[in-house]
């Protein structure tokens, strides 16, 4: 599934840090990449005590960098590129403080260019794994959000994977119109690098007008302005889960739509619908779950869930690393 970024990145060898050293999932998974040679992690925490959990857990981590904030070489510079990057909204104080945690030195890491790339969130939530990010790497030129998208995999019986993508379900709480537009055009974009003729379904508890309420006019709007900003791509909505997926229930509720009964690429309301919809689709539903994918962000850095397991940390490595410009 991932071929095509392992083969970018044995072309261009990167590292990718890991803001919990001492996860048995995250040692794991960087054994495993050592053995492939193209990805070298750079693992946070104190060298004895990260030796000491690969030991425990049994993982070979020879070749990995070991970086321990309590004793970096280059912390006073680190500090004052902080200070200088928040001015006026963290104090040196804050942000000596910060730095001694993994989630903000991890990120200083791939600023200041001793990394390429960063996933966390193995044991930080989101919001701690992803606020460094968004203070300090910000959103890339000509986006104005950040946002995420997680892809779905699910081996099918004709031995094709069936693969989805579905946003935001990690980052904006209650997305605008203007931001669900973004979301989607971003998504659509993050679809196609694996693989995905994007088919993009504005989700809502109404199709087409059968459904009253200011939610419905939302996905309607959102759905109208992103048809308008990207009229080159299939984008329909509003429209319930069944009617995006199923063809039967697609020709008895909006037989007119081209992408209804096809969706391949939703676009959920706010959090809560997609955070429980794609864990529902992954735990449910037989999908392995990729994500969460960040979008906008002027650096590849990205987050777990905290139930990850360690496959599905070496393929976010992957991931993450792989699309680097
Ligand atoms: C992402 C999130 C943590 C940001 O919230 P926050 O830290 O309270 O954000 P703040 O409003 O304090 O903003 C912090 C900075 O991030 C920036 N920011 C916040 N959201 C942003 C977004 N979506 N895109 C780009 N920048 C963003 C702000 O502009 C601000 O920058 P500044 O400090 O340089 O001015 C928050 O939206 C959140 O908790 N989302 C849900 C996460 C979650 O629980 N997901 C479920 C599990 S996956
Ligand atoms: C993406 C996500 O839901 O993360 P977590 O499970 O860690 O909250």
């Amino acid at each position: 599934m991932f071929n095509f970024l392992i083969n970018k990145l044995k072309a261009h060898p990167r590292k990718i840090v890991f803001t919990e050293g001492t996860d048995p999932r995250i040692l794991e998974a960087s054994a495993r990449l050592l053995s492939g040679t193209f990805l070298t992690p750079v693992l946070v925490g104190n060298p004895d005590e990260v030796q000491k959990a690969a030991e425990e857990a049994g993982f070979n981590i020879r070749g990995a960098e070991i970086m321990d904030p309590e004793n970096f070489p280059e912390m006073e510079k680190m500090v004052s590129t902080l200070v200088e990057l928040r001015k006026g909204k963290m104090t040196e104080e804050d942000c000596r403080k910060n730095l001694k945690k993994g989630n903000y030195f991890g990120t200083m890491l791939v600023k200041m260019g001793y990394a390429d790339a960063l996933l966390g969130g193995a044991t930080y939530s989101t919001a701690d794994t992803v606020r460094p990010a968004l203070q300090i790497i910000k959103t890339k030129p000509g986006s104005k959000i950040v946002s995420s998208c997680f892809i779905l995999v699910r081996p099918s019986a004709t031995g094709e994977n069936e693969v989805l993508a579905m946003a935001d379900c990690a980052i904006n709480i209650k997305p605008t119109e203007d931001e669900l537009v973004e979301i989607a055009l971003e998504t659509a974009n993050t679809a196609r690098t694996f693989g995905i003729d994007p088919k993009i379904a504005f989700l809502s508890y109404s199709t087409m007008g059968s459904g009253k309420g200011e939610d419905v006019d939302k996905m309607r709007n959102a759905c109208e302005k992103a048809k308008a900003a990207a009229p080159e791509l299939a984008i329909d909505g509003e429209l319930q889960f069944d009617a995006a997926v199923s063809p039967n229930v697609a020709h008895t509720k909006c037989p007119e739509s081209k992408v209804a009964g096809h969706a391949n690429t939703f676009i959920f309301p706010d959090i809560n619908a997609g955070n429980i919809g794609y864990k529902i689709a992954q735990r449910l539903g037989s999908f392995d779950a990729y994500g969460p994918i960040l979008q906008g962000l002027n650096a590849p850095i990205n987050d777990l869930s905290r139930g990850c397991n360690a496959m599905e940390v070496y393929s976010m490595a992957i991931i993450t690393a792989g699309l680097v410009d």
